[in-house]
Parts: C-alpha cells; sequence; structure tokens
C-alpha cells in the first residue's frame, strides 16, 4: 500500500505583505523523490518551510506523516538542509556530525558512517570554517543524514558539488528512497538532476504549473529537453482564474 507522507491542501502563504502560495494543493506518496523547480522566487524555498512547519501560513492545511506540519515530534522524523549551512563553523566535520548524532541519540558510529555517505572522510578532523562551498554544504547534509529522518526536504543539496558528486548524491537519495522508504523533497535549479526525480513539481508564481513524470512534462511538451520543456511550460500564457 501507498501512503502518502505529505498532504497539503488550499494552502494559502502571505510573506511581506504579499501572497507568495497561492491556493497549493499536493500529495507526496511515501518513500518517493519529489524534486521542485521553477523560477527564482517562485515559492519553492517556501513550500519547503511549510512541510518542515517553520513557515505560517494564511490558510489550508499542511499534514506530514499523518500529523500538522510543525508537531513537535515530527522534529525527530524530518530533517531540513537550508540554502544556508546551520553546521557550527569552530568545531570540525566530526565534532558537528556527532553533535546532531547525540541529539538524536545515535552513536559514534553512525556519524562516521554519516561522514562517509557524503564523502568527507578525508576533512573529518578539518574545522567547518575552513571547508569548501560544497563540502560544508555536505557537512550540513551529515548531521542531517545522521538523524536518519523519515523525510528529508533539502534546498539545493548539490550546488556547489562537481558532478562525480552530485551523481553519487543522487543515487544515495534514491537508495535512501527504495530501500529505506524516505520520502524525498528537493529543490533544484539543475535540470538533469530534476530529470533523477520520479516526479516533477514546476513552481511559478506560487502555484504548482506542471506535476508529473520527467517523461511526460517532455512529452506533454513535446521536447526532447527538460529545460526546454520548462521554458516552454513557464512561458506558456498565464491561466486567469
Ligand atoms: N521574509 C520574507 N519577506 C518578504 N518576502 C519574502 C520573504 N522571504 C521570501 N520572500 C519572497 O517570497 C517569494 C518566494 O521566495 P522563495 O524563497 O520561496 O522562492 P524560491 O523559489 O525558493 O527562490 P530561489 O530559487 O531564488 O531560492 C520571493 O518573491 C521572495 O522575495
Amino acid at each position: 500500500m501507498t501512503s502518502s507522507a505529505v498532504q497539503i491542501r488550499n494552502l494559502v502563504v502571505h510573506r511581506g505583505g504579499r501572497p507568495i502560495l497561492n491556493d497549493v494543493e499536493l500529495t507526496v506518496g511515501t518513500g518517493t523523490v519529489t524534486g521542485l523547480v521553477g523560477p527564482s522566487g517562485s515559492g519553492k524555498t517556501t513550500l519547503m518551510r511549510c512541510v518542515v512547519g517553520v513557515q505560517k501560513i494564511k490558510s489550508g492545511q499542511v499534514t506530514v506523516l499523518g500529523r500538522p506540519a510543525g508537531t513537535a515530534s515530527l522534529r525527530r522524523e524530518v530533517a531540513y538542509l537550508t540554502q544556508s549551512p546551520s553546521v557550527y563553523a569552530d568545531l570540525t566535520v566530526q565534532e558537528n556530525v556527532r553533535h546532531f548524532a547525540a541529539l538524536h541519540r545515535k552513536s559514534k558510529r553512525d556519524a562516521a558512517a554519516a561522514i562517509e555517505r557524503v564523502s568527507l572522510g578525508p576533512q573529518a578532523k578539518q574545522l567547518v570554517r575552513t571547508l569548501s562551498g560544497g563540502q560544508h554544504t555536505r557537512a550540513n547534509l551529515a548531521c542531517a543524514l545522521v538523524a536518519e529522518p523519515r523525510m528529508l526536504v533539502l534546498d539545493e543539496p548539490t550546488v556547489g558539488q562537481d558532478p562525480l558528486l552530485r551523481r553519487e548524491l543522487w543515487e544515495y537519495f534514491h537508495d535512501l528512497a527504495r530501500v529505506d522508504g524516505v520520502t524525498i523533497l528537493v529543490s533544484s535549479h539543475v535540470m538533469d538532476e530534476a530529470a533523477r526525480c520520479d516526479r516533477i513539481l514546476l513552481m511559478r508564481d506560487g502555484r504548482i504549473i506542471a506535476d508529473d513524470t520527467p517523461e511526460k512534462i517532455r512529452a506533454v511538451t513535446g521536447t526532447a529537453d527538460l529545460d526546454d520543456a520548462f521554458l516552454r511550460l513557464i512561458e506558456a500564457p498565464r491561466i486567469i482564474a
């Protein structure tokens, strides 16, 4: 039986007095990898913040793993990787990951495994502030992974990563989904990454304007290339409600 990890109904969010999400409806199946794409400012981060439960909403419902988003018990089950890394700059990678491991009652071995997962073994004893941008993001990811969350919400996790690491991270995300049933919601600006998702949500002006598999999105727009497909959808005449 496929259950849903996320259910969003009639979600409206205003920020700075302006509507940012407009009546978003969404169901995300458990153990799937869903990609969130769309122009800068279209509302991807805001939608992810709603799922994590850190965004004030104007109206609607957001249910995550059967509970209202933001419920205290979800903090251990939903990990959120933001665009601004939240690891401690003056601690080493290992100290950071061990700290998050302890918060989630995980062992030092779990911490070491998470560090290996993101290929930071050689930098384990390095202070976070001396890491490169891509390494910094991976240190943050290791801190999220060590909790073994049931849901991972990742805001552009592969920014600054080289192609080999990007591929490894995506393979790992898919393993987590398929093998462990982890639900993954991930934003990206890179279309070849979006193509790796089971399903793509394309946002424009705070609405989901396309929601399908990469193959179907290509077919519907009559293009072989996802970049072109998205441009066609983004540039299509706006629907007047
Ligand atoms: N604190 C805030 N106050 C007012 N407006 C905000 C605030 N945070 C975000 N916004 C606005 O909300 C809109 C959506 O922002 P959001 O960060 O969700 O977009 P995004 O699709 O994730 O963009 P990007 O791809 O550039 O990260 C933008 O127009 C942004 O300027």
